[in-house]
């Protein structure tokens, strides 16, 4: 099949990749030359593990290239992704405009049926706006072209999207009509091969699904968090209570970790535009107001453990820190815990000194050249001269460091474990004074 990916971010470059992967003719449009440019010249502009693979192979076999040219890409594919950024507005509400600009640019030059798919994450009602912009372009120049508007929520995480678009769990399809849901029962039928995991309902409810699986999500880990924080004032262990509860599979593993809140370019902005969506509608989301706003708390919750080990003034204190994406597997820094941190240890004086194997040039971009943020090479280097460790993000090279050569090059021995990555009975035992999140 023909497909056009409008949008080649995080969700459009993987799911033009693995549509081309199974053998579809793929065209991924960006109004962002640098990152087309990156993309001809055979690199990818994002950190995603497998991705650059996936995207050689099929730049290779001839099946998925690259365009900033939107008449092309509108001519091209009769199914036509919008994977654009749907950043919040300054009321939290989504941010349409790129939605509606690229739904205006398929209106502008599409010259056959085509089914307009939106992938990216929008307020119950986008569909029906498409749908307009398209119609108000067609009018423009009087051509009588059918097409239909389909939401189909993306669902994939970061540094997992390559395996998660490859085997998602479901695929939410809502539409209005028959051909449309046809063409994408063809176009996903080989991402479920051993069951069917196509779900087919209306537009609204599709696009009411993603804000609600996100919004669950954050909630349970909100919880966490909360608990955690409770736990710990009453000498409980958040990481025992864990596995208590998620052996119960009503409850289930998942999400259940506290730590220094959530962040990326999903959840903070998802909770928002549906409590938004809420007010809006006359409903006040109680509960998602909660979960924002402990979760804002949360990514304090660090800070207020260093001020109250070293006091309110750190002038003249300096941390090391690792981890800077807002998770791992990650270049992303949207949203992230550490960037709350480091401006609030700046805020009282402190400098600071990080590390993360991917993130370092993102930090740079966002923090500029601030002279009070270094940057290290190697974990053990952001560790030299520092007056304690603060660790926000669980990288896997951080599971078991050389915790005497952290000792000794630590002024002193203190650690900050926003991701609760070691066991406090051990690095007693050690000699490190470790600050978990809701450990005893
Ligand atoms: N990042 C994720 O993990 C994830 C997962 C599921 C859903 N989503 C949702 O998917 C959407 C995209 O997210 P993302 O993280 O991929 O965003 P992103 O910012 O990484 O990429 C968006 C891309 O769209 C391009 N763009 C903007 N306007 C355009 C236009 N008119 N024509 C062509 N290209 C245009 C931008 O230049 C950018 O490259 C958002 O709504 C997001 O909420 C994201
Ligand atoms: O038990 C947990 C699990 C996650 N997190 C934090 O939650 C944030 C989000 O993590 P994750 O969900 O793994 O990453 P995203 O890539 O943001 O993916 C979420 O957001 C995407 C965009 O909408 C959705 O497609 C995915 O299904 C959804 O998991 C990160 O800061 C994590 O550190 C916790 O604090 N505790």
């Amino acid at each position: 099949m023909k497909v056009t990916v409008v949008g080649t971010g995080y969700v459009g470059l993987v799911s033009g990749a693995c549509l081309a992967d199974v053998g579809n003719d793929v065209l991924c449009l960006d109004v962002d030359p640098n990152k087309i440019r990156i993309l001809e010249e055979g690199g990818i502009p994002i950190h995603e593990p497998g991705l650059l693979d996936v995207v050689r192979r099929n730049v290779e076999a001839g099946r998925l290239s690259f365009t900033t040219d939107v008449e092309k890409a509108a001519r091209f594919g009769t199914i036509q992704f919008i994977a654009v950024g749907t950043p919040p507005d300054e009321d939290g509400s989504a941010d349409l405009q790129y939605v509606l600009a690229a739904a205006r640019n398929i209106g502008r030059y599409m010259d056959d049926y085509r089914v307009v798919v939106d992938k990216s994450t929008v307020p119950v009602g986008t569909g029906d706006k498409v749908r307009a912009a398209i119609t108000e372009e067609l009018g423009k120049r009087k051509a009588a072209i059918e097409f239909s508007v389909v939401s189909n929520p993306e669902f994939l995480k970061e540094g997992a999207a390559v395996d998660d678009f490859m085997r998602p769990d479901r695929i939410i399809v809502g539409a209005d009509d028959e051909r449309a849901i046809d063409l994408m029962r063809q176009l996903y039928g080989p991402f479920q091969r051993n069951h069917e995991k196509l779900l087919a309902m209306d537009v609204k409810s599709a696009e009411l699904t993603k804000y609600a699986a996100n919004a669950m999500l954050a909630t349970r880990i909100s919880f966490m968090n909360e608990l955690a924080n409770l736990a710990e004032t009453l000498g409980a262990d958040i990481e025992l209570v864990r596995q208590g509860i998620g052996s119960d599979p009503r409850i289930g593993w998942h999400f259940l970790y506290a730590g220094c809140g959530y962040g990326g370019s999903c959840f903070p902005k998802d909770v928002k535009a549906l409590v938004r969506t809420g007010r809006e509608s006359g409903h006040d989301l109680l509960l998602l107001n909660a979960v924002e706003a402990a979760n804002d708390a949360q990514k304090m919750l660090l800070v207020r453990k260093i001020v109250a080990r070293f006091g309110e003034d750190l002038s003249g204190l300096h941390f090391g820190l690792w981890g800077l994406a807002f998770k791992p597997n990650t270049d992303d820094m949207r949203d992230a815990p550490s960037r709350v941190i480091i401006r609030e240890l700046f805020e009282r004086g402190a400098t600071v000194t990080a590390y993360d194997p991917v993130a370092m040039d993102e930090a740079k971009r966002i923090f500029g050249d601030e002279p009070r943020l270094r940057y290290a090479q190697r974990p053990m280097a952001a560790v030299e001269g520092a007056d304690a460790l603060v660790i926000v993000t669980e990288w896997k090279e951080f599971r078991s460091p050389d915790f005497d050569a952290i000792c000794q090059t630590l002024k002193s021995a203190v650690i900050f474990d926003g991701r609760n990555m070691y066991d406090p009975a051990v690095m007693r035992r050690i000699g490190i004074e470790y600050h978990g999140i809701g450990r005893r």
